[in-house]
C-alpha cells in the first residue's frame, strides 16, 4: 500500500492488465466475491474511497454521500443510465464509460440477433436435438425470411448503430434508415442511410433495430403504437436497454402476430423471470445481454475504464467524460 496513491475500489472483478494499470497509480481494493457487490458492502467500501470503478451500480445521492471523499467514478460499460447526473454534477463528480472499443462486437451481436430471428436459428435448433426432424415433414414449416437485401431501419445510429450499418449496407445489401435527434450526414454518405421519422421507419423496415442510450426521454418510448404501424413480417431487435421498450406492448405484438419476430438481448428487469412470457415465444431469439461480451473486448473496456479512472483522478487530458458531465 502506498499512502501518496488514491484510494481506489473496484467493485466488480477486472482482468489482470486492467488491475496493473489501476495499481500502479492507485491504491487499488477489489470486490472479489461471486455475482455483484451487495449494496451495503459496495457503501462501505466507499467510505474512504476517491475513485470507483464499476459496472451497473447505481450511482445515486445516497451512494455519494456515504462516499465524502469520491472524485471519479469509471463504469465499465458505454451506457451509463446508472449514473445520476444530477446528483453527480451537484457533487462534483466525475463520470466515464467505455465508448468505441466494444462497438463491433455489439453491431456483430445485433447482426446474429438479426440472423438467428429470421432464419429461426435458436427454434430450429432446438427441433434437431429434439429428434423432432424426420423425412416427409412439409418443407414450408421450416421457412425463414430473407435478411440480405431487406430493408433495416435504425432507431439510434450512433457508434454502435453505423457498426450495424456497415454489415448490413455493404456485407447483406441491406437498404437502409435511421431515426435520431439529429441527422448523421456521414452515415448518410457512408451507408446511403436514408433520415426519416419513426413513422415512415415502421413502416418501411423488414428489421427494426433499437440502438438509443436509456435516458429520461427513451424510458419506455418504444410502445404500443410502435409496434402497431410495423409491418407484420416484421422483425423487432432490442440490444440497447430493455427499459427503452414497454415489456407488455411488446408480448402483445407478438402474441397476436402484429410482428413476426424479435431478438433480444436485454429486458426490463435483468436477470429476466424465468416465468417471462417472451421466454415461452418460439419466433423470439433471447440472449442474456451479451453484447459486448467477447473475453477480448471485455479485456479492451476494463483497460479503457481503468484508464479513465486514473486520468480523472490526476485531472489529465484523454478520459472518456460521459457528454452531461464534460465541462
Ligand atoms: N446489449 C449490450 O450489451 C450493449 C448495449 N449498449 C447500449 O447501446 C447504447 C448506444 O450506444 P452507442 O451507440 O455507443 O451510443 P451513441 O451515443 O453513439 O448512439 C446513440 C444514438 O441514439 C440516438 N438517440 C439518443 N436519444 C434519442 C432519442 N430520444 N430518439 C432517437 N434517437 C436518439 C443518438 O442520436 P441523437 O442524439 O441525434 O438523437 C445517437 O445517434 C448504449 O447507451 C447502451 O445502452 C451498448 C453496448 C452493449
Ligand atoms: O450494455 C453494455 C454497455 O456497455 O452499455
Amino acid at each position: 500500500m502506498d499512502h501518496g496513491k488514491p484510494k481506489v475500489f473496484a467493485a466488480k472483478r477486472i482482468p489482470p492488465e486492467a488491475l496493473a494499470y489501476l495499481e500502479q497509480y492507485c491504491d487499488v481494493r477489489s470486490w472479489d466475491g461471486d455475482g455483484p457487490i451487495p449494496r451495503e458492502r459496495l457503501l462501505a467500501a466507499l467510505a474512504d474511497a476517491e475513485g470507483l470503478l464499476t459496472s451497473g451500480d447505481a450511482i445515486d445521492d445516497e451512494l455519494l454521500a456515504r462516499a465524502p471523499k469520491l472524485r471519479a467514478v469509471s463504469t465499465v460499460s458505454v451506457g451509463y443510465n446508472h449514473f445520476d447526473l444530477d446528483a453527480m454534477r451537484r457533487r462534483g463528480v466525475v463520470g466515464t464509460h467505455t465508448p468505441y472499443v466494444l462497438d463491433d462486437t455489439v453491431a456483430d451481436l445485433v447482426l446474429a440477433l438479426m440472423l438467428s430471428a429470421a432464419r429461426r436459428v435458436t427454434e430450429l435448433d432446438a427441433y434437431v436435438k429434439s429428434g423432432r426432424w424426420e423425412r416427409g415433414q412439409p418443407e414450408a414449416a421450416l421457412f425463414g425470411t430473407d435478411v440480405h437485401h431487406a430493408s433495416l431501419g435504425i432507431v439510434g445510429l450512433g457508434r454502435i448503430g453505423e457498426r450495424i450499418a456497415q454489415r448490413a449496407v455493404h456485407g447483406f445489401g441491406m437498404k437502409l434508415y435511421y431515426h435520431n435527434r439529429s441527422r448523421n450526414p456521414e452515415a448518410e454518405e457512408r451507408y446511403g442511410a436514408q433520415y426519416v421519422s419513426m413513422d415512415e421507419l415502421l413502416g418501411e423496415s423488414d428489421f427494426v433495430v433499437l440502438m438509443t442510450p436509456l435516458t429520461p426521454k427513451t424510458e419506455r418510448f418504444f410502445r404500443k403504437e410502435h409496434f402497431d404501424r410495423m409491418k407484420p413480417s416484421a422483425f423487432f431487435i432490442n440490444a440497447s436497454r430493455g427499459r427503452t421498450v414497454d415489456e407488455n406492448a411488446l408480448v402483445e405484438a407478438l402474441a397476436t402476430g402484429r410482428i413476426r419476430g424479435a431478438g433480444l438481448d436485454v429486458y426490463e428487469v435483468e436477470p429476466v423471470d424465468p416465468s417471462h412470457p417472451l421466454l415461452a415465444m418460439p419466433n423470439v431469439v433471447t440472449l442474456p445481454h451479451i453484447g459486448s461480451a467477447t473475453a477480448q473486448t471485455r479485456r479492451d473496456m476494463a483497460l479503457t475504464a481503468a484508464r479513465n479512472l486514473v486520468a480523472s483522478l490526476r485531472g489529465d487530458e484523454g478520459a472518456y467524460v460521459v457528454k452531461e458531465l464534460r465541462s
